[in-house]
This record gives structure tokens, sequence and C-alpha cells, in this order.
């Protein structure tokens, strides 16, 4: 995938895994968030009451074929041996994960996402090979129990003050009714959990999303 294929699929980014789905089944809930538009997925099966072993890698196998299906990336948060097993497109890891070099080495082809907080974190993340990046929280969030302090999307365009070109995406607290700042603030898309995973109607809410982020894009 090019770096231009990958900004487009970075625009509405849906991270999920079982704890998010207010007590839905996940691909209930995927395939509604896929029909509402998302362009992008990532499977983060993490947190209280994520699931382990076979059942975590059951749920990863058919949120795989949803998106395969769909012809959408499908993304392994963190669990670089379950991305190789699943056929993932990517893995997406954090700055206390395996170095995104090992990562590059073990996972040939595959599309590296590495978290950034900070300029520091971003410029080491994109030497040791990230093919993206994720900097928040932007907003508060309800997910990431232990998040760093929010930045708010003026972190982000520090980021690319500071000469950043890469792909990045914004997460944390994103919704529809301010995922345009992240955009604007030179965000190539917005990464969204609870918003839409945990939303009453999924397919409604990354809908809503979807026009939001694509507005902003082409005002831009
Ligand atoms: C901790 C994370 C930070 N950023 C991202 C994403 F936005 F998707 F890149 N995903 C994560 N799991």
């Amino acid at each position: 995938m090019s770096p231009g294929q990958l900004r487009a699929a970075l625009r509405l980014y849906v991270v999920l895994g079982s704890p998010n789905c207010a007590g839905r089944d996940p691909v209930q809930v995927l395939a509604a968030a896929l029909d509402g538009g998302v362009t992008m997925v990532q499977f983060r099966e993490k947190g209280p009451g994520a699931l382990q072993g076979a059942a975590r890698r059951a749920l990863g196998g058919e949120l795989r074929r949803l998106c395969d299906q769909r012809g959408v990336p499908f993304i392994v948060n963190d669990d670089v041996g379950l991305a190789l097993e699943l056929g993932a497109d990517g893995v997406h890891i954090g700055q206390e994960d395996e170095a995104a070099v090992q990562v590059r080495r073990r996972t040939s082809g595959l599309i590296v996402g590495v978290s950034a907080h900070n300029q520091a974190e971003a410029e080491s993340a994109l030497a040791a090979g990230a093919d993206y990046l994720g900097v928040g929280p932007m907003y508060a969030t309800r997910t990431k129990l232990d998040a760093r302090e929010v930045q708010g999307p003026a972190g982000l365009a520090r980021m690319r003050a500071a000469g950043i070109r890469a792909p990045l995406v914004g997460i944390g607290g994103i919704d529809a009714g301010n995922a345009a700042a992240v955009l604007a603030a030179g965000a190539d898309g917005a990464a969204v959990v609870s918003a839409i995973a945990a939303a009453r109607d999924p397919r409604a809410a990354a809908a809503e999303l979807s026009r939001a982020t694509a507005a902003v894009l082409g005002a831009l």
C-alpha cells in the first residue's frame, strides 16, 4: 500500500474489541460500522473483559474475514504474532511494545503503526520504520485507562509545524462533533473507539463521522 493509499485508508479508522461494544456482538458492531463507511479497522482486544487464547483468535479471524470481504485494511493492536497468524494487513504498537524495527523485520510488507505523544516519540518511531503514527489523546478518552495527558489537536498541529509529513491519525475521545478539528489540525484521519463501537446505532455513528471527515478533507 502506498503512503497515499494509506493516508486515504486512515480517514475513518475504527479501533475496537469486545470490551468496547457495550455488550453487543463485536462482529455485528463491526459489520454495521463497515456499512456506515469506516475506511480502516484495528482489532484491539484489551482492557477489562478482553478475550484471551482461542476465543480471542476466533474473534480476530471473524473480524479479519469481514474486512477482507469489504476490502478494508485490518490491523491488529500490540500482538505481532496474532497479526501474522490472522494474515492481518498490519500491526499497531505502542511506545512500550516491541520496538518498531523488530516488528518491521518480523512483518515484512505489513503496515506498521506506532503511537506517538510528542515530537521525539514521533521522530524515533518514523526512524524505526513506522508507516503511520497514532497521536493522542486528542480529547478526554473513555477507552484507554492509562492514557497520557490530553494534548488536543494542537499537539498534532505542532508535529506538522515541526516537519512531520508522515501519515498521522488522531485518537482519543473523537466523535462527530470534534472530528473536524483533528483533521483541520493536519491529521489524515480520525481513529474512533466508543463513538462508534458503543453507539446505540454504530452504522449511523460511522456514517455521520464519515461525512464529517470527508467534508473537512474535501475542503482542505
Ligand atoms: C494506542 C493507540 C494509539 N493510536 C492508535 C491509532 F490511532 F489507531 F493509530 N491506536 C492505538 N491503539
